[in-house]
């Protein structure tokens, strides 16, 4: 039993009472989606399986034609899954009886929350021909084989149009590849306690406040970000960082760039200020005279000694900033010198390949990977992906999941980047910057759609801070 139905149980709700709840709320989903049409009910030994029981016994007496099958077999079930099977007056077919295509409609209750080991046998069989097959499968808590802790599949799983679940998304529902196995994701409210601390939020705008900026401001006052630019051939990424900063709101947004490289930077830019920088002692001071209340260092920087002085003289003043791609790279043969000099109001933003540079003995999950990373950096980590994880020391960390596939593009991520920085500019701190950072870039990126380029983000930035900001 989890820990939530622990707690309810003992403050006073019969646990069938919750599946009874639980079923119901299934049942509504179930029929507001669907016509009525032959269900097949896969049901596990534990409570998924006796929601699975409860919601054959309401659909059959909504007149559906109803198949239960059992894992185990129906006389040696224990527990709710034996009550509630008992009083539904339903008698069950073997799992191994199950044929996918015989049914319309197939209801998922194999195993919920409490998956602990790999799927074998029956339950691998009848899962691997459903995940095989074209019918519409209803997941129930989660799909079965879908760790509700991690989102990896223990052995195997089949894909849910729609899944129901109770109380609160779990991580499995927003990582992947739970994520992209969960289908549609229902969340009922079956009156569990609602004090308890999540394991992980689902991002969104509820978990922070977009800046508005003071009737009487000016352009430094409304934030000014210093964005560290690369050699001339690697531009690109620099601009598109300051470009996202400006786009979410920063007042003033200067590109730090190499002498060699000041005439590409300015050609290219107009709203964007350009100043030079030579040496980290030139950093600093580049830092002070731009007013700079956070700093890009990283996209387009070059894996060189400058990019890695420039961190370390970035580091050195305290401004809030965002370190990504060559500022994390460049560490990579003595991540211990980057630990050290990062401090609170830093974000590390890298994907999977330069996670793994600067943090290259932690493995694992993605959620506990990102928690560990955090708690070592003593800073925020935004680990990139389709289920981009932000995690802080002591605060329940988040996943974001707006974002679409047409994000996997050139240059998106220098876009992101700069958004946080610029987010950071006007006061947000290091979480809220990279959770506010990552949602609205993922809309951005819904926003376009098919074919969008790191181009187009900057301006679908603004249209998506526009779309969530009250003011
Ligand atoms: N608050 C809520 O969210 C509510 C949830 N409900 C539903 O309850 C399940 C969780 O129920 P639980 O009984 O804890 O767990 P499961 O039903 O998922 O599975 C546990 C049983 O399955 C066995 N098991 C685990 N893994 C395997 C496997 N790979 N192969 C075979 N058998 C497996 C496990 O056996 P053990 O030997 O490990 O003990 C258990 O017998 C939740 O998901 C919701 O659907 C409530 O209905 C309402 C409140
Ligand atoms: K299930």
């Amino acid at each position: 039993m989890s820990r939530l139905d622990a707690r309810a149980v003992a403050g006073g709700t019969s646990q069938t009472s919750l599946i009874e709840r639980a079923a119901r709320s299934c049942v509504r989903v179930i029929r507001g989606r669907y016509t009525r049409r032959p269900a097949a009910v896969l049901c596990g030994p534990g409570n998924n399986g006796a929601d699975g029981w409860a919601i054959a016994r309401l659909l059959r007496a909504a007149d559906w034609p109803v198949t239960v099958y059992t894992l185990t077999p129906q006389k040696d079930l224990t527990g709710a899954a034996g009550q509630v099977a008992k009083g539904s007056g339903l008698t069950a077919e073997p799992l191994r009886a199950f044929r996918p295509e015989a049914a319309g409609l197939v209801i998922d209750a194999l195993f919920g929350a409490g998956l602990s080991r790999p799927l074998v046998g029956d339950a691998r069989g009848a899962l691997d021909s459903l995940a095989e097959a074209a019918v519409p499968v209803v997941a129930i808590d989660l799909p079965s084989g879908v760790d509700g802790a991690t989102g990896s599949v223990l052995g195997t799983a089949a894909r849910a149009e729609v899944t129901v679940t109770f109380h609160a998304p779990k991580p499995g529902h927003l990582l992947s590849p739970g994520l992209g196995l969960r289908g549609e994701l229902v969340v009922t409210d079956i009156g569990l306690p609602q004090d308890a601390e999540p394991d992980a939020h689902w991002n969104g705008p509820c978990l922070w406040t977009l800046p508005v900026p003071e009737r009487d401001t000016h352009k430094y006052a409304r934030g000014a970000v210093l964005v560290f630019g690369g050699p001339r051939i690697a531009g690109g990424a620099a601009r598109l960082s300051a470009h996202g900063a400006a786009r979410i709101g920063a007042g003033a947004v200067t590109v730090a760039s190499p002498e060699e490289a000041l005439d590409i930077y300015a050609a290219h830019l107009d709203a964007i200020m350009v100043k030079p920088v030579t040496d980290a002692a030139s950093a600093k001071r580049l830092i002070e005279a731009s007013k700079a209340k956070a700093l890009v260092i990283g996209p387009g920087a070059g894996r060189t000694d400058a990019t890695r002085s420039h961190v370390l003289a970035a580091l050195e003043t305290r401004v809030p900033i965002v370190v990504d791609a060559d500022a994390l790279t460049v560490f990579e043969d003595d991540p211990d010198t980057l630990m050290q000099a990062l401090h609170e109001k830093a974000v590390l933003t890298p994907h999977i390949g330069e996670f793994g540079r600067v943090f290259p003995d932690i493995q694992g999950d993605k959620l506990s990977m990102t928690a560990a990373a955090a708690a070592r950096a003593g800073t925020t980590v935004l680990l990139k992906g389709a289920d981009t994880v932000i995690s802080t020391p002591s605060r329940v960390p988040v996943i974001n999941t707006s974002g679409t596939p047409w994000l996997a593009t050139a240059g998106a991520g220098d876009v992101l980047t700069g958004a946080i920085a610029g987010l950071m500019a006007q006061g947000l701190g290091a979480h809220d910057a990279a959770c506010a950072g990552a949602y609205l870039h993922g809309l951005a990126g819904q926003r376009g759609g098919r074919g969008v380029t790191a181009d187009d983000l900057p301006g679908l930035l603004r249209e998506a801070g526009r779309a969530v900001a009250t003011r």
